[in-house]
């Protein structure tokens, strides 16, 4: 385990959502402890019967540690808190968990001198467990954390040094010291655990993005393109416009034959590039099919996508292009298909269709937009 957090809450990078998970986590613990305060306070005080003269503190003290657990678990959190309220709650959780932690120390340092026994040692033996708990579980803040620790043990560390003996108060303080020691330990360990985590989170949205993306343009692949097809085609049958490009650069075998693969592929990044100015994401969104073939999703009738197809297609063929020091004229032919509910009721029939278009246009001579069919 390293001995520094991999983050730390007081950062200033902190980011929003190591505060969620901090808050979250919080909660989950903070709502477990708050029970055990009033079964303690109800178990001191049944030993001594709830009598009289002590009937009126123990009811009060069962009912405001009682009341303090309830309102933990009851202490509203939405399930995607802004930062505003994630603090808020926070702040509201620790204030919480510090006043049952006074009245839990008040109540064991009094029944020293009050109650008889058994009762003084069940409140102790509990400050003991409830210390310990709160170093291990409740570690996120080190400050708070130290509060509520030492408002249960040092209110008893007083009565046993005056009331026991001066050993069993430095025997109490060496207790008290190894619980801080523990809450910086578990401190420690809880924030590296979380930028662990969040470093994991990254690097997994990182592959998936990677795993959508083709390595050598930065377009969207096949897959995001089929899923973006079909999230498309989803708004479509809601009445959008949609309208799909198939390009395929004219020979392009002429120009890793003449240059090279190295030049290939900076014309086919170049080319990327100026597809994506053409048409800016994310309403279309651009992918490489695979070789020199891309496509776009358009959210456009036809009428749109034939001017749009037409005017990139025009302007790459009216001026070189640069790549890999070279200026050369590259041509494209397009395929394209608008989407008609009645006819593609799958996504293959419209992929089908601009595709159909695109032979048209490359048998056609080439340097030419072409489009699908009404009858396929
Ligand atoms: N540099 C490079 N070349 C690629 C890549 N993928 C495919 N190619 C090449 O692209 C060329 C495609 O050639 P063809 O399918 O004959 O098509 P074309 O020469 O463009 O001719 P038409 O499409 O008919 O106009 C082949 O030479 C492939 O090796 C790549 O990632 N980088």
């Amino acid at each position: 385990m390293p001995e520094r957090p991999a983050v730390s809450a007081d950062a200033p990078s902190y980011p929003h959502d190591l505060l969620v998970q901090e808050v979250r986590e919080t909660r989950q613990r903070a709502r477990l402890g708050g029970g055990f305060y009033a079964v303690a306070a109800a178990l001191v005080f049944s030993v001594v019967g709830f009598g009289e003269p002590w009937r009126l503190v123990g009811l009060g003290v069962v009912g405001l540690l009682a009341g303090l657990a309830l309102l933990r678990v009851l202490l509203p959190l939405s399930v995607a808190p802004d930062p505003r309220e994630a603090r808020r709650y926070r702040v509201a959780v620790w204030t919480i968990v510090l006043l049952t932690t006074v009245v839990w120390g008040a109540l064991s340092a009094w029944a020293r001198v009050a109650l008889p026994e058994p009762a003084p040692l069940i409140a102790l033996l509990f400050s003991g467990a409830s210390g310990m708990a709160l170093a291990h579980t409740l570690c996120m803040r080190r400050l708070p954390s130290a509060l509520a620790i030492l408002a249960v043990m040092l209110p008893s560390l007083a009565m046993l040094w005056r009331e026991v003996a001066v050993a069993v108060g430095v025997t109490w303080l060496v207790y008290t010291a190894y619980m801080l020691a523990v809450m910086l330990r578990s401190h420690r360990e809880y924030w590296t655990r979380l930028g662990l985590e969040a470093q994991l989170r990254h690097q997994r949205d990182g592959f998936e993005r990677q795993s959508r993306a083709d390595g050598l343009t930065g377009l969207a692949n096949r897959r995001e393109f089929q899923d973006a097809l079909e999230r498309a085609i989803i708004d479509a049958r809601d009445g959008q416009p949609l309208s799909l490009l198939i390009l395929d650069i004219d020979h392009f075998k002429r120009v890793n034959d003449s240059f090279g693969h190295a030049a290939g592929d900076a014309c086919l990044a170049v080319f990327a590039e100026r597809l994506e100015r053409a048409f800016p994401p994310p309403a279309p969104v651009c992918a490489r099919l695979g070789g020199e073939e891309f496509a776009v999703v358009l959210r456009d009738d036809a009428n749109g996508a034939h001017a749009r197809a037409e005017a990139f297609r025009g302007a790459l063929a009216s001026a070189p292009m640069t790549f890999d020091g070279l200026d050369e004229t590259i041509t494209v032919s397009i395929g394209c298909s608008i989407f008609d509910p009645a006819r593609h009721t799958e996504t293959e029939l419209l992929y089908r269709d601009a595709d159909a278009a695109l032979y048209r246009a490359k048998s056609g001579g080439r340097n030419r937009t072409e489009h699908a069919r009404a009858a396929g």
